[in-house]
């Protein structure tokens, strides 16, 4: 697992730490973006790089959670809260470091209401020395509700639905899998984490598109308006719910998204323009602008992982 840190990111990190320090005093978005680029070209803060993009920018990162027992054991988990396996405990402990010496930083989190989650922002703020930020869970960055698979084996789902109606339930824009019984024991309506929900927004199973909306709503009335506020975000959130973020922000299709995965517990650090429209960078992975952090074949099999649990 430590080979999959770069050395070429260690040693850039190095540099940028310093830089970043400036940032936080500059306490500014725009700031950040200039002194990890100024240290990159080797400037001084005295003299910041002018960019192409101008200052006005801003960086979000968003994380999916490390690997969960359920992500070992193959299972379709969904809102099920299972927790953070040893793997995904390191995984995520590892994307800490990555942020840290990246010379990112943040003043504000957001998650979801599932300790996976949770537990992985955890892991990123002790190593980013952050613990004190404020943090806001919402069950709209839940992971998709996977209605009646979760806890089924995905390959035993294929074995007996066929991976043509499990790539469907699993990949498709709109169709959700099957609802969850009336009288199931997982019915969030039955569990006091979303006591304060309307009922009628609590779902029985959901679509990616399903899921994207609910996601959407929390984007669009607290976490937009806080990015352009000027404040830094971390977004430690689920596969699915990043993908759906992924698609707004890059415009991504409904038959393109079909092939995308997010490996867990890496950071995926975005470049937004003043209108929060993304501005691609270099070493981006299509369809998305944003780059991940870490070493690009590490990160490869971690995506190759996520594809592979239904073959
Ligand atoms: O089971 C789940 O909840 C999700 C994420 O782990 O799986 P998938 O990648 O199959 O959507």
């Amino acid at each position: 697992a430590v080979g999959f840190v770069a050395p070429s990111v260690v040693a850039r990190g190095r540099v940028q730490s310093a830089a970043a320090a400036a940032a936080v005093r500059l306490g500014d978005n725009a700031a950040t973006l200039r002194s990890v680029r100024g240290a990159r070209s080797g400037m001084s803060m005295a003299a910041p790089e002018t960019t192409p993009e101008g200052d006005d920018t801003y960086t979000l990162v968003v994380v999916r959670h490390g690997e969960s027992t359920w992500n070992n054991e193959n299972r379709f988990t969904g809102w099920k809260d299972v927790p953070l396996s040893d793997k995904g405990q390191e995984e995520a402990a590892q994307s800490g470091e990555l942020i840290a010496e990246s010379g990112l930083t943040f003043d504000v989190a957001y998650t979801s209401v599932l300790k996976r989650a949770i537990n992985t922002l955890w892991c990123i703020l002790e190593k980013t020395d952050l613990m004190w930020i404020p943090v806001n869970r919402s069950w709209r960055l839940n992971e998709r509700h996977y209605g009646a698979l979760q806890g089924l084996d995905k390959k035993e789902t294929v074995a007996k639905h066929g991976m043509d109606q499990v790539m469907i339930w699993r990949r498709s824009y709109t169709t959700p899998p099957p609802l969850l019984a009336d009288d199931s024991d997982d019915l969030p309506q039955n569990d006091r984490k979303y006591a304060g929900v309307d009922p009628a927004d609590l779902p029985r199973a959901e679509s990616l598109k399903l899921t994207k909306d609910r996601f959407l709503v929390e984007w669009e009335n607290e976490i937009a308006p806080a990015i352009k506020s000027g404040k830094r975000i971390l977004i430690v959130a689920h596969g699915n719910t990043i993908r759906g973020l992924c698609q707004h922000l890059d415009e991504i299709s409904d038959e393109d998204i079909v092939g995308l995965d997010i490996p867990t517990g890496v950071p995926l650090v975005f470049t937004l323009d003043k209108d929060l429209k993304p501005i691609t960078h270099p070493e981006a992975i299509p369809p998305l602008s944003a780059r991940y952090l870490g070493d690009v074949s590490g990160i490869r099999a971690r995506i190759e992982a996520v594809k592979a649990q239904t073959k």
